[in-house]
């Protein structure tokens, strides 16, 4: 049987998620020894990367081609607009970050590089093209999620409990899985050239995830 294109995207994007997942930002949220200061700058930094992440999903139910995709994008949208938007304001507020704070937010530059290419993806490309950028994202979050929820929620910071909780959840397992199932039916007998155009970007948001923890552990600013 042929590899599956979402298994092929693994693959060839392995060495990453291995390196993903030894980030000192990600392992110091697993073992609680994560400065509260970075945390803090990214809770700020998520919040202003999900306002264009929920907008990524609308473009999603824009390039559809049928009413069932349109309908589990419009989801998405809501999910993230009524739900984990909320969640994050609630779950910031126990770090003494307001609202305000949040929405002033100045999005950093790796954080506006990030958004900023999806987004012109999303404009410009197929809606395979979208999901090859939306599934680092996802699957990022999915597996750290799951693998620090097996490692043991960390003694020594209850803070972080609710973070990993929200991605260990089953509904971050059921999207993960929706949004793979997809990029596999969008990319069946689609071209190498396509192919290899939809590798581009899933290995290129799969950098740009490292590069968002990257950016938190460091709390990386506009250095002029
Ligand atoms: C940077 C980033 N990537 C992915 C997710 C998953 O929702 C998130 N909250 N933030």
């Amino acid at each position: 049987m042929q590899e599956k294109f979402t298994d092929y995207l693994l693959r060839s994007g392995k060495e990453y998620w291995e390196r993903y997942l030894q980030h000192p930002f990600v392992q110091g949220i697993g073992d609680g020894t994560l400065d509260t200061a970075s945390f803090r700058y990214y809770m700020c930094q998520d919040y202003v990367y999900l306002i264009d992440y929920a907008k990524l999903y609308a473009y999603g139910v824009i390039k559809a081609r049928d009413l069932h995709t349109m309908e589990l994008f419009s989801t998405v949208t809501e999910g993230l607009l009524h739900t984990e938007m909320e969640l994050h304001r609630q779950y910031a507020a126990r770090f003494g970050i307001t609202r305000e704070e949040l929405e002033q937010t100045e999005p950093a530059p790796m954080n506006l590089a990030y958004t900023k290419y999806m987004l012109s993806v999303a404009q410009t490309g197929s809606l395979a093209e979208l999901v090859a950028c939306l599934l680092p994202c996802i699957w990022g979050y999915a597996h750290i999620g799951k693998r620090l929820a097996e490692a043991g929620l960390p003694e020594s910071q209850p803070l972080y409990h609710d973070w990993i909780r929200m991605y260990a959840s089953e509904e971050m397992d059921e999207m993960a899985s929706q949004m793979a199932s997809l990029m596999d039916e969008l990319a069946a007998g689609i071209s190498v050239a396509e192919r290899k155009v939809l590798e581009k970007h899933f290995i290129i948001t799969t950098k740009f995830e490292y590069m968002f923890w990257e950016m938190a552990y460091h709390q990386q600013v506009w250095p002029i």
